[in-house]
């Protein structure tokens, strides 16, 4: 598989990442499975939906599969995980001009890159898949794969987004899973009180308030109750780099205005995306 595997750079859903090296020398990141049973049909299906190129996608450079040992492996990110980055800050005021037009910039590459995800898989269900794989990788017409290209897993990646960006503004996570790994709900309102939130007047520019509200106003349409309410990844991009006059406010529960003062609403959002996700949570909705 590779030559060497050093280090655990992570621990994900799927199982432990661990840093190794292909022959050429490059360092990589290898996935490694747990709980691989099957005939490895849902493996390959996955194998083959991820494969793809694009920028803000890392790239996949190979697979392991010997009986019950899996392992995916991944083009090596030296910056690591985007967590360490976007939970750091201790206050909004320590997001200065440059941090905000950088986490809009991330915001909308990670935006591009489950677009074009989400595309893809949309045109491989409408357009069939191409000869090769006709001929080579009839698992593809597994019905778990088609169940997954429904529409279900789309909204919940949307939802999943919405909250990242909810979180890269307010620098916190809205679940705090750290303690006690529960579904447990962080309330960031601490980090909105009036006085932190006041100082941002004067330090952040207008355009970088317009770039924080069009982030607050997509994040919330994103994480609505209704999967049927939330927006599609293309319509995400467009929300994030159109104009803020032209963007909607979310349907209730959230009372969200663009057009209003944004420290009322980051705090009045923020809360209510926090209970929504908490009840969400319970409903097991993502
Ligand atoms: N290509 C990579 N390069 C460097 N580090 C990586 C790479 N992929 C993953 N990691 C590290 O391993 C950790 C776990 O990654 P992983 O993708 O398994 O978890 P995840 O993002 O929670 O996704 P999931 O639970 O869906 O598998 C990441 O947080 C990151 O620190």
């Amino acid at each position: 598989m590779t030559n060497s595997v050093v280090d655990k750079l992570g621990q994900g859903g799927f199982g432990g990442v661990y840093k190794g090296e292909v022959p050429d020398g490059r360092p990589v990141a290898v996935k490694v499975l747990k709980n691989s049973r099957g005939d490895g049909e849902e493996f390959v299906n996955e194998v083959v939906s991820i494969s793809s190129s694009h920028v803000n996608i890392v790239t996949l450079l190979g697979f392991c599969f010997e009986r019950t040992k899996r392992a995916l492996i991944y083009e090596y990110m030296s910056n690591g995980s985007l967590d360490k980055l976007i939970y750091r800050q201790t206050s909004l005021h320590g997001n200065h001009n440059l941090q905000w037009e950088k986490l809009y910039e991330i915001a909308v590459g990670i935006g591009r890159g489950l677009e074009y995800l989400h595309r893809a898989m949309q045109e491989r269900r409408k357009y069939g898949f191409n000869d090769r794989c006709k001929r080579d990788c009839r698992v593809y017409s597994s019905r778990s794969v088609l169940q997954k290209l429904g529409g279900v897993s789309y909204k919940s990646d949307v939802y999943s987004y919405g909250m990242m960006v909810l979180e890269m503004v307010g620098g916190k996570r809205n679940i705090d899973i750290g303690e006690s790994r529960s579904s447990e709900i962080f309330l960031p309102n601490c980090m909105y009180e009036s006085e932190e939130v006041s100082s941002l007047h004067g330090v952040i520019t207008d355009e970088t308030e317009e770039t924080i509200k069009k982030m607050v106003t997509m994040g919330l349409w994103c994480v609505q109750t209704n999967p049927l309410d939330r927006p599609s990844m293309t319509k995400v991009v467009e929300m994030l780099e159109g104009s803020l006059q032209f963007l909607q406010s979310p349907p209730k529960p959230f009372l969200y205005s663009p057009t209003t003062s944004l420290e009322t609403n980051i705090t009045a959002s923020t809360s209510r995306a926090c209970a929504l996700s908490q009840k969400e949570s319970e409903l097991g909705c993502h």
